[in-house]
């Protein structure tokens, strides 16, 4: 068996960005190669790796979708195996849903099954997104899956618990860009200047009654910005800012809503704040929407285990699986590995006793979806 903890260290210490996952690319087919047999064919696409294992009698492709790529977050984590690429991390457990893939995959290859299986390892969930273009490409569409699943890591529930639910799982989401450019000067002539670090935080203040004022109050959304920039000097009046967030709604119209109400509001601003706005809007993923009846025979397999199977809430997370899951059927569930940080967070730090858990889990619905 793979030495699973060494893996996920080795994965953790290279987080790439989204479509840049060559050194994550080159580990992972090494450990393929050294497991690989006749039943098993590799193919890339851009920076990820699918490989398609052949059943014994198949009469369908099962397909797992594992995600490569890392966050630009500085680790803080103190840990000997810490990110080895300054201001990388993987802080949303991509390294653990890789290692897990690599497991299941060699576990499958050892214990054939009559129908075939698909190893998706796809570049760029975090951005700008790999599925959707991924599942238009010729390597995809020679293998396309009957059926589809994924993971994720849950930092909030304990090791030994997987969850999930029927229906929405994710959100629907849009990156958010907001370039703001006026005029700067010296910070003691405010008069003679127009204050982007002013006008970019009103607007991100004002911003948040979009959510509150035009979006059905028994629908979630979520407008957030993670980042701004501004200024070069403290004693200079800033002549451009940038903000970059996202959005995030229950419903797959409501995005629209939220852009229109952000489009009339940059107008507005640039009429008040004598300045000029730009906006744009990056990746968008459709939300994650899980089968109904494959996640109910899949809690009914979890419980037959020793694992613990809990019912998962909605998120206002965004997942490019979403994409797959428009056009295949098939859901996403949630795996726990207890961190005091969360997702995102530059102290994330997922037990790795949850690898293991991961892929009986990833093994025992490849067989359940085989039957
Ligand atoms: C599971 C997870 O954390 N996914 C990301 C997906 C990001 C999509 C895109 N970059 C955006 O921010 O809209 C998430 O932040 O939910």
């Amino acid at each position: 068996m793979l030495e699973l903890k060494e893996i996920r260290r080795d994965l953790h210490q290279i987080p790439e960005l989204g479509f840049q996952e060559i050194k994550t690319q080159q580990y992972l087919l090494e450990k393929i190669k050294d497991f690989q047999t006749d039943r098993v064919s590799i193919q890339l696409w851009k920076t990820g790796i699918l490989v398609f294992v052949a059943g014994l009698a198949p009469e369908k492709t099962i397909g797992f979708r594992a995600d490569m790529d890392g966050l630009p977050i500085m680790e803080k984590t103190n840990l000997a195996f810490s990110s080895l690429h300054q201001g990388k991390m993987h802080a949303c457990g991509h390294d653990f849903h890789m290692t897990i893939g690599l497991g299941a995959l060699q576990h499958m290859i050892e214990n054939p099954i009559k129908d075939n299986c698909l190893f998706i390892f796809q570049p760029a969930e975090e951005g700008p997104g790999g599925a959707l273009p991924l599942m238009q490409s010729e390597q995809f569409n020679d293998w396309r899956p009957d059926v589809i699943f994924a993971l994720h890591i849950a930092p909030e529930l304990p090791v030994g618990t997987v969850s999930s639910k029927p229906g929405l799982l994710f959100a629907n989401t849009s990156e958010l860009y907001l370039d703001f450019t006026g005029k700067g000067g010296h910070a003691a002539y405010p008069h003679l200047t127009r204050d982007m670090a002013v006008a970019a935080s009103s607007f991100i203040v004002q911003m948040q009654q979009i959510v509150s004022r035009n979006i059905n109050p028994l629908e979630g959304a979520v407008v957030t910005i993670g980042k701004m920039e501004s200024g070069f000097v403290q004693n200079a009046i800033a002549e451009t800012a940038r903000l970059e967030g996202t959005i995030r709604t229950e419903h797959p119209n409501a995005i629209q809503t939220v852009k229109n109400r952000l489009e009339k509001m940059a107008k507005g601003f640039e009429m008040a704040y004598d300045c000029s706005i730009t906006l744009d809007y990056g990746a968008n993923y459709y939300q994650v929407y899980n089968d109904h009846q494959l996640v109910e025979r899949f809690s009914e397999i979890i419980q037959a285990t020793d694992l613990n199977y809990i019912q998962a809430d909605a998120a206002m997370t965004g997942e490019d699986f979403g994409y797959m899951l428009k056009d295949i059927p098939g859901f996403m569930f949630w795996l726990g590995v207890d961190s005091e940080y969360g997702l995102h967070h530059a102290q994330l730090n997922p037990d790795e006793d949850a690898l293991l858990v991961g892929v009986e889990a990833v093994t025992k619905t490849i067989k359940m979806l085989s039957l």
